[in-house]
């Protein structure tokens, strides 16, 4: 049995700009989506208290991330851009939020719980981070920015599907890995790596690369850190 490879596996995602990006930063990369949370997540041995600071806190991350969706609509300079951007916030503001205080409440976290928690000193450090690019920057330093989150979970939901190691029977925690690990969830990620590919080649991504690659860096240090937001609740 082979580790989960992306060459072979998920080839897109060594492929045009995001691969570039994964692949100029991979020794960060691998340590946000090979962390030991994501492990224990695995094997069903993570303590149900870490999980439900993560749920709590990942519950107040969606709501900024959606935030930065509506400046993406702002910034997009075609309809389809916009298109692509409302698309995606009408998905988490209409169905991913509602689906994760369900799934809360499956661990026991009621939605006064949810909105009364104080946000994290790792959350606040990410989602501001976000937003401070989707404010100063252009469509692509924040889809840029944005590309960490949505593509290192679905590679993470990938590996955890793969990995002998991981329990299906038995694991409270199937059901997040199969979320993202799963079909739907993963052609969204293949449409977010296409439309970073259009808005790379309209908006100069080669001559800008160096700029590019430090604010993807800087997203994958910030989900590496949002991990420990589970011990801190
Ligand atoms: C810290 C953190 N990072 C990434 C995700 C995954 N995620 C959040 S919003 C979104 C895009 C639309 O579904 C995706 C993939 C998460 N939940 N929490």
């Amino acid at each position: 049995m082979h580790e989960w490879q992306a060459e072979r596996d998920w080839p897109l995602l060594t492929q045009g700009l995001a691969g570039r990006l994964r692949n100029d930063c991979m020794a960060q990369w691998m340590e946000f989506v090979r962390h030991p949370f994501v492990r224990s997540v695995g094997d069903g041995t993570l303590a149900p208290e870490a999980f439900r600071n993560f749920l709590i806190q990942d519950y107040l991350y969606l709501i900024q991330y959606t935030r930065a969706c509506a400046l993406a609509v702002h910034k997009a300079d075609t309809v389809t851009g916009m298109r692509h951007a409302a698309h995606l916030l009408s998905g988490i503001l209409n169905t991913e939020l509602s689906m994760h205080v369900a799934y809360c409440a499956g661990w026991g976290i009621d939605e006064t719980a949810l909105e009364q928690a104080e946000e994290s000193l790792e959350l606040l450090a990410y989602s501001r981070f976000i937003l401070d690019r989707a404010q100063t920057g252009d469509l692509l330093d924040l889809l840029v920015t944005m590309a960490p989150c949505l593509i290192g979970y679905a590679e993470l939901g990938a590996r955890l599907h793969a990995d002998p190691a991981t329990k299906r029977e038995g694991n409270p925690y199937w059901s997040w890995i199969a979320l993202y690990g799963g079909a739907e969830y993963t052609e969204l990620v293949e449409e977010g790596i296409h439309r970073l590919e259009k808005v790379g080649a309209a908006c100069g991504a080669q001559a800008r690369y160096p700029a590019l690659v430090r604010e993807f860096a800087t997203s994958v240090r910030l989900e590496t850190a949002f991990w420990a937001t589970a011990r801190s609740g």
